[in-house]
């Protein structure tokens, strides 16, 4: 079986490594802070759950042909990352959920671009916390190439239960997309709009997610999945994620994370995308404007609810109007 190598030792990256390594699996596990947890491996990004010695660390990258490749850094870092290091794996798999505020490239593009390697996706509902316990986990193993079969039967465990795609495109935007609508959902509950108002939010954010990644050449059902309802539902509803916690310091209640929080970057990328593909997103671009502090959440209210009223579906499956 391949070696794994995770780059990337935050909390997603480590959580991986170790599931991947309880699992029987030989990994390497790569970053530039592994040194500060080398002798006690314990990874203050990961807390509770120590780094078996059992992982390889080390700081500088170095993979094979033999090598599959976990790209587990933060989304606006994995360009320059991936320029800086031009690995050569086996396949190279991105876990970041995100949309290049640079280039509006998404993780598989990035990689299409710069590596001479198969790209996929690994995402859908999961925290690092709960990966690393081994709690059971559902995600989703996206690629256009052939190395899929191959890449589920490596990176799937007992606990950790990977589910097949050809669509990286809806499985990236799905991830990319949920972090800005449970920014708006941590807003909501943040500001005591109620929870009535959060599952209108959580519903018609899915319908901007479906009418985003249909414009990007996604297949709707893509989003129905684990990739996208799924992580949605996680996202929105606890305060676990940080996106819908940086939401609710929005909203007023509680000080904003300091961890990774990809949806305050997405958000703004993805209403410059949406505006070059003239798809509709009024929940993203209020997030958006409230991140940017243009927005008040009065203000964000007001356009949100004034809107002309309109039918619920159609426009949403109208494909032809996005092509
Ligand atoms: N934490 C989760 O529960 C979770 C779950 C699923 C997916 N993800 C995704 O995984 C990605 C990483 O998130 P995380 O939670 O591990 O974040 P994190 O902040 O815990 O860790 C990010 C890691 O990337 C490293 N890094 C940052 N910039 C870098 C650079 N320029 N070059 C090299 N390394 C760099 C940091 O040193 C850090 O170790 C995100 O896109 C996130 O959406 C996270
Ligand atoms: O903590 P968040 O908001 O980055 O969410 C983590 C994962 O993406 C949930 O699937």
């Amino acid at each position: 079986m391949s070696k794994i190598t995770v780059a990337g030792a935050g909390a997603f990256g480590s959580a991986l490594a170790v599931a991947l390594d309880m699992a029987g699996r030989e990994v390497t596990l790569v970053g530039r802070n592994v040194d500060a947890f080398r002798s006690s491996r314990d990874n203050p990004r990961l807390k509770g759950v120590p780094i078996p010695e059992s992982i390889t660390l080390a700081t500088e990258l170095n993979v094979t042909r033999d090598d599959i490749l976990l790209l587990a850094v933060p989304m606006q870092a994995l360009s320059g990352y991936l320029e800086q290091t031009r690995p050569t794996p086996k396949a190279a798999v991105a876990c970041s959920k995100g949309v290049d505020l640079a280039s509006g490239r998404g993780p598989t593009a990035i990689i299409d671009d710069l590596l001479d390697a198969p790209s996929a996706i690994l995402t859908g509902p999961s925290f690092a916390a709960d990966i690393a316990r081994g709690l059971p986990t559902a995600l989703v193993i996206a690629t256009r190439s052939d190395t899929g079969a191959d890449l589920q039967e490596t990176l799937s465990t007992d606990t950790l239960r990977l589910y097949l795609s050809d669509d990286p495109i809806g499985a990236e935007l799905g991830g990319a997309l949920k972090n800005v609508i449970a920014i708006a959902c941590g807003i909501c509950i943040g500001a005591g709009l109620g929870e009535s108002a959060r599952a209108a939010l959580m519903t018609r954010g899915m319908a901007e997610m479906l009418r985003m990644a249909v414009a990007m050449g996604a297949k709707p059902e893509t989003l129905a999945g684990l990739a996208g309802f799924g992580d949605l539902a996680l996202t929105c509803t606890s305060a676990q994620s940080r996106n819908f916690s940086f939401g609710l310091s929005l909203g007023g209640k509680g000080p904003a994370p300091t961890a990774t929080t990809e949806g305050r970057h997405t958000a703004r990328a993805i209403v410059k995308l949406a505006e070059t593909k003239g798809v509709d997103m009024p929940i993203a671009k209020m997030v958006a404007g409230m991140v940017e502090g243009d927005l008040t959440l009065q203000q964000a209210l007001s356009l949100l609810l004034s809107r002309p009223l309109t039918k619920e579906w159609p426009y949403a499956y109208r494909t032809d109007l996005h092509r």
